[in-house]
């Protein structure tokens, strides 16, 4: 069972690394890792487990937040209309994305950082994506706001990126110009 003592912590190198493709089709231990992640994002989910394991409240988890250098991570979450969604994706990609972009007004937080930190974090609004799921199937999908931001700043940790590389420097509340940004 994935507790936090296995979510690594900013400062390890392997949240900098840009990680590699799963290979295919997708192995036992490949699929049995992505549901362990799941699992840790339901646990974290259930206030009974949350308390007695003393879980951080995560709606997405990426492989190499728990050391893994594989191109995979987990999103759960519930959406507007209260429909959860659950996915296992294992080398996803975006194939086109809005010109406007969207951000979560209180800011972004991560599993792998136990500080505060200020700022906007902007990203598409909509994303078309392609991925193998958690049963080996090709899948495209289209996502937009909340599910939109999970996914990018998760394919972010993918590459090495943390949600405060894209805060602006100088002003954390200043937003691109060029283009039409919205609050979620
Ligand atoms: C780091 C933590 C604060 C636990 C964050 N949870 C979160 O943002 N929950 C949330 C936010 C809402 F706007 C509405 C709601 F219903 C629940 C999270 O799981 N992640 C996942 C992570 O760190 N993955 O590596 C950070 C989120 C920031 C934006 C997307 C994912
Ligand atoms: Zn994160």
């Amino acid at each position: 069972m994935i507790t936090m003592k296995d979510i690594v912590r900013e400062g390890d190198p392997i949240l900098r690394q840009v990680t590699q493709e799963v290979s295919l089709p997708i192995s036992d231990e490949d699929r049995e890792t992505l549901e362990c992640m799941m699992q840790y994002l339901k646990n974290s989910q259930d206030p009974k487990m949350q308390k007695k394991y003393n879980l951080r409240e995560g709606v997405g988890l990426s492989a190499n937040q728990i050391g893994l250098n594989k191109r995979m991570f987990v999103m759960y979450f519930p959406d507007e209309k209260g429909q959860q969604y659950e996915y296992a994706l294992v080398n996803p990609r975006i194939v086109s994305h809005s010109a406007t972009m969207i951000y979560l007004p209180q800011s972004e937080g991560c599993l792998s950082v136990d500080r505060d930190i200020k700022g906007y974090v902007p990203r598409y609004e909509r994303v078309k994506i392609k991925a193998v799921d958690g049963n080996g199937e090709e899948i495209e999908m289209r996502l937009k706001g909340f599910a939109a931001i999970v996914f990018q700043h998760e394919l972010d940790h993918l590459n090495g990126m943390m949600f405060y590389d894209r805060i602006n420097a100088d002003n954390p509340f200043k937003l691109p110009e060029n283009v039409e940004v919205k609050s979620l």
